[in-house]
């Protein structure tokens, strides 16, 4: 299994180029269901999930082709056809290396008038239950059944209609399986509380560019006029917000200054406010945003909170770069009941955080120091990470996997900004 190893100490400076979008990447991937014709996603990011997710696709009677990749280039450029459906089950075994399979269910539903997934289960960070994307679809008319760890939607006469859903908690799944269930029923849906992160706007950009009608995207009221049918075409995906502002916070517990190319300053505004308010300098130009360090860090006080608030994917992040900072920083988690699985890790490199439930009050201290950790998710992984590029000697983090989740290439795009970091493979 591998192991990110790194020599502390190092100031980053340089140019980071951002990734295609990794939760943009897993909600694309399934619009291939609701065509015959070809989905092409450029700037497909690299990553562990998008591969999981391309092999779901294959199961379900989905043909990929990869073009051709240069070496040393990021991202890769992937052909998806759904000539016709070979099976409707995402079976267990996907479903729980990847909890973003549930996002074939709405999809696989409106193209098939059925489909059949395996429950995706906790995870790591909290319980995360998928009710809300089944009640959603059942607006829309499909009969939902839950027997042997998995659910069993179908549509009756093998469409759906159109409905109104108000979600009772804003949702990034239930609001993306909703949208691609909705473009193909019969007749209009509205979604009421319904997310707005960026990586919907770029789901329903994708939708419309298929010859979808969708209103109000960006805003929490969408109304899709489902429509008979999709086409094909070749769409990119958004650069990642929290690779970016992941490599920000590098740049702040370094001292450093790094830019960040290709990264939109108005999908991460909370992010970017959050650094500016601890200290780093920030400025925009034509190829992206340059984060720098400016004297010691300030203390914070941040919440998660559903875009356009502060993203619980960065609150580990965060939470590791403020161990630097000068001061008590308070951090309330309100997304997710166990996102702090980081903490005892960080413990062992110095830091000293207390938790109160769903509150964290971090102390910073003058140094860190190298140690071995373990990466229990994919963000948290990213914490220790940003800690043993402070840390004094040497640190390395186990478990990587959960990394290669979500970051493409890190040791690399780390060492070309002056980090002293390899990736060891044991055996
Ligand atoms: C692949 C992907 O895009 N993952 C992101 C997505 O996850 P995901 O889509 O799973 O997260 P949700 O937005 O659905 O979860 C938000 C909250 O709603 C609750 N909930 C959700 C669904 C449901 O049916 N019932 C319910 O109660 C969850 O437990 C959680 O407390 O959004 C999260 C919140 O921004 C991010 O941390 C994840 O990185
Ligand atoms: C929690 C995350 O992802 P997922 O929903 O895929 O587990 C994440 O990207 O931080």
């Amino acid at each position: 299994m591998d192991s990110i190893w790194i020599r502390g100490g190092n100031t980053l400076q340089g140019e980071i180029p951002i990734s295609g979008a990794k939760n943009a990447a897993l909600t694309l991937i399934p619009c291939a269901l609701l065509t015959e014709e070809k989905l092409t996603l450029a700037n497909l990011p690299r990553l562990a999930d998008v591969d999981s997710f391309s092999h779901l696709m294959n199961q379900l009677g989905v043909s990929t082709s990869v073009a051709g990749v240069k070496k040393g280039e990021f991202g890769r450029k992937v052909t998806f056809q759904a000539s016709e459906l070979s099976s409707t089950v995402a079976p267990y075994d996907m479903v729980r290396k990847m909890r973003a399979s549930i996002l074939v269910l709405g999809p696989m539903l409106a193209r098939a008038g059925e489909s059949t997934v395996s429950l995706p289960g906790g995870c790591a960070i909290g319980d995360r239950p998928i009710d809300l994307h089944l009640r959603a679809l059942e607006a829309m008319g499909a009969e939902i059944e839950l027997a042997a760890g998995y659910v069993k939607a179908s549509a009756p006469k093998g469409r759906l209609t159109g409905g109104d859903y108000s979600f009772p908690v804003v949702s990034v799944g239930a609001t993306e399986n909703a949208v691609m269930a909705a473009v193909l029923a019969n007749g209009r849906t509205q979604l009421f509380n319904a997310a707005r992160e960026p990586e919907i706007v770029d789901l329903c950009n994708l939708l419309v560019a298929m010859g979808a009608k969708i209103e109000g995207i960006g805003s929490g009221h969408l109304i899709i006029q489902g429509v008979e049918g999709l086409h094909g075409t070749t769409y990119e995906v958004m650069p990642d917000r929290i690779e970016a502002g992941s490599y920000a916070c590098a740049a702040g517990i370094t001292g450093g200054s790094v830019d960040l190319l290709g990264a939109r300053p108005d999908d991460m505004q909370a992010t970017l406010n959050a650094l500016a308010q601890a200290g780093l300098v920030i400025e925009f130009h034509d190829r992206g945003i340059k984060v720098s360090a400016n004297g010691g860090l300030k203390p914070l006080a941040l919440s998660t909170s559903p875009f356009p608030g502060f993203a619980t994917d960065m609150q580990a992040q965060f939470m590791a770069m403020l161990c630097r900072a000068e001061g008590q920083s308070f951090l309330e988690e309100t997304i997710f009941e166990n996102r702090y699985m980081h903490v005892p890790e960080l413990r062992r490199m110095g830091a000293e955080v207390d938790i109160h439930g769903r509150s964290a009050v971090v102390h910073g201290v003058e140094k860190m120091t190298g140690a071995e950790v373990m990466a229990t998710d994919l963000r948290a992984s990213m914490s220790l990470i940003l800690a043993g590029l402070a840390a004094e000697g040497e640190t390395e983090v186990l478990r990587v996997y959960h990394l290669d989740r979500g970051y493409e290439r890190l040791e690399e795009k780390l060492s070309a900004v002056g980090a002293t970091i390899e990736r060891r493979t044991a055996g």
